[in-house]
């Protein structure tokens, strides 16, 4: 796989790192996730691939046990907000001297400066702070967030893992890593640029709710379907829209023009009728094959049996029978490989990762002894 052989450091995070950590998993990366000791249970619902290594980072001890498994690493994810790694003797000046071919990925939320870098937060607040969160809703009601994707994980863990990505190519010129500092508000403005770069062609003109890309034309919209599913509809271009207009059966000399901004509403409630008038699976009878741009809106565990994704494979169930996307983007000669084991367990691999790295098993008693390291096994928890 892609990166086959690069080690990685994941340190327990919320959401967007654990996500950097599965990405750089699936593509082959070793990456052991460092937990924290006497917790009951891991909140990382993304550690597939991963071992789990359970260190106590505010004992000296568990700080000396960091940095021998970051010397022999070529990434660390850190999640925590400006300053924490710092404060454990953890920073990138004291881990880069150790290492000096370390990518150390810092993923927060507002950065490593700025008035707002020690502050907390979570993926609304960034994409408040991106500008984005303020284009995002339908038109007279308040902005809306599109679950935790666009700055924990578009701009965020996705950016990041491009980030670890880059910098191990640049490495393979210049022998030396780096500090990467990922922000989800720069991160989600990043992913978004179509946006701030396409207002200058008008396409934002109107107020949220009312463009052409933000539910305000009524050819870019979903549409409910008799049995109370859902259509959605992407007709844009005049040569879909006809398509559109000819399978929905209505007669395009009777409705106004595609472009006619002030009738959207008036063809929205025309096209609103038309599709309550047959079921989901009716409407792709009617306009599979065609390139009308209508498609069933899907649930998360309707995907795994439509036939196009079966035919790709995209998705797969996991361990727990939990239906699940699979790596994206598909290289033809180096595929991403999605470890279809269960989710490690806090603290399972603390002795074989601490070995494997060169500690004596009796280093790794003492260790455990003196509570700077946690040994569980699964069929303890089991
Ligand atoms: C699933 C829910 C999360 C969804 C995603 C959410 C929408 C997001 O947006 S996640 C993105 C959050 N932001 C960032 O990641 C930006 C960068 N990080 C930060 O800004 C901060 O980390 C923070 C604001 C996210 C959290 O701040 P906090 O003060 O908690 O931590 P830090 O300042 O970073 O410092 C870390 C401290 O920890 C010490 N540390 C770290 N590792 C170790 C170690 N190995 N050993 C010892 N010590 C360690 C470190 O030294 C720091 O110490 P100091 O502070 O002294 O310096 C989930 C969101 C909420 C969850 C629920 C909630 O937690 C309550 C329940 C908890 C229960 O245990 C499980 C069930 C919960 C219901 C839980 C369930 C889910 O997980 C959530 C809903």
């Amino acid at each position: 796989m892609a990166l086959a052989g690069v080690r990685v450091i994941e340190l327990a995070g919320l959401a967007p790192v654990p996500f950097c950590g599965m990405i750089l998993a699936d593509f082959g990366a070793k990456v052991i996730r460092v937990d924290r000791t006497k917790v009951a249970m891991a909140l990382d619902t993304q550690a597939r691939g991963k071992r789990s290594v359970a260190l106590n980072l505010k004992s000296p001890e568990g700080v000396a046990v960091l940095k021998r498994l970051c010397v022999q690493s070529d990434v660390i994810l850190e999640p925590f907000r400006k300053g924490v790694m710092e404060k454990l003797g953890l920073g990138p000046e004291e881990l880069l001297k150790e290492n000096p071919g370390l990518i150390y990925a810092r993923l927060t939320g507002y950065g490593q400066s700025g008035s707002y870098a020690k502050a907390a937060g979570h993926d609304i607040n960034y994409l408040a702070m991106s500008g984005l969160l303020s284009m995002l809703g339908r038109s007279h009601d308040k902005p809306y967030a599109p679950l935790n994707l666009v700055a924990d994980f578009a701009g965020g863990g996705l950016t990041c893992a491009f980030g670890v990505v880059l910098a191990l190519l640049e490495r393979t010129r210049s022998g030396r890593g780096q500090v990467i500092d990922a922000t989800m508000v720069e991160g989600a403005a990043y992913v978004s640029s179509f946006v701030w770069k396409s207002r200058r062609i008008g396409m934002w003109n109107n107020p949220r709710g009312e463009n052409l890309l933000d539910s305000g034309a009524p050819f870019y919209d979903t549409y409910q379907t008799s049995d109370g599913k859902y259509v959605a509809v992407g007709a844009i271009e005049p040569q879909f829209y006809t398509q559109l207009i000819h399978g929905l059966g209505l007669d395009a000399a009777k409705l106004p023009p595609q472009m006619s901004f002030t009738d959207w509403p008036e063809l929205k409630k025309i096209f609103t009728k038309q599709f309550a008038t047959k079921s989901q699976e009716e409407w792709a009878c009617v306009f599979d094959g065609t390139d009308a741009c209508v498609t069933p809106v899907l649930s998360m565990d309707e995907v795994i049996s439509h036939p196009h994704n079966q035919e790709r494979a995209s998705f797969h169930r996991d361990a727990e029978g939990e239906v699940t996307p699979n790596p994206a983007p598909v290289l033809s000669r180096t595929p991403a490989n999605v470890c279809l084991d269960r989710d490690p367990i806090i603290g399972e691999h603390t002795r074989p990762v601490l070995e494997e790295f060169g500690f004596k098993p009796t280093e790794v008693d003492q260790l455990l002894s003196a509570g700077v390291i946690e040994c569980n096994s699964a069929r303890a928890r089991l």
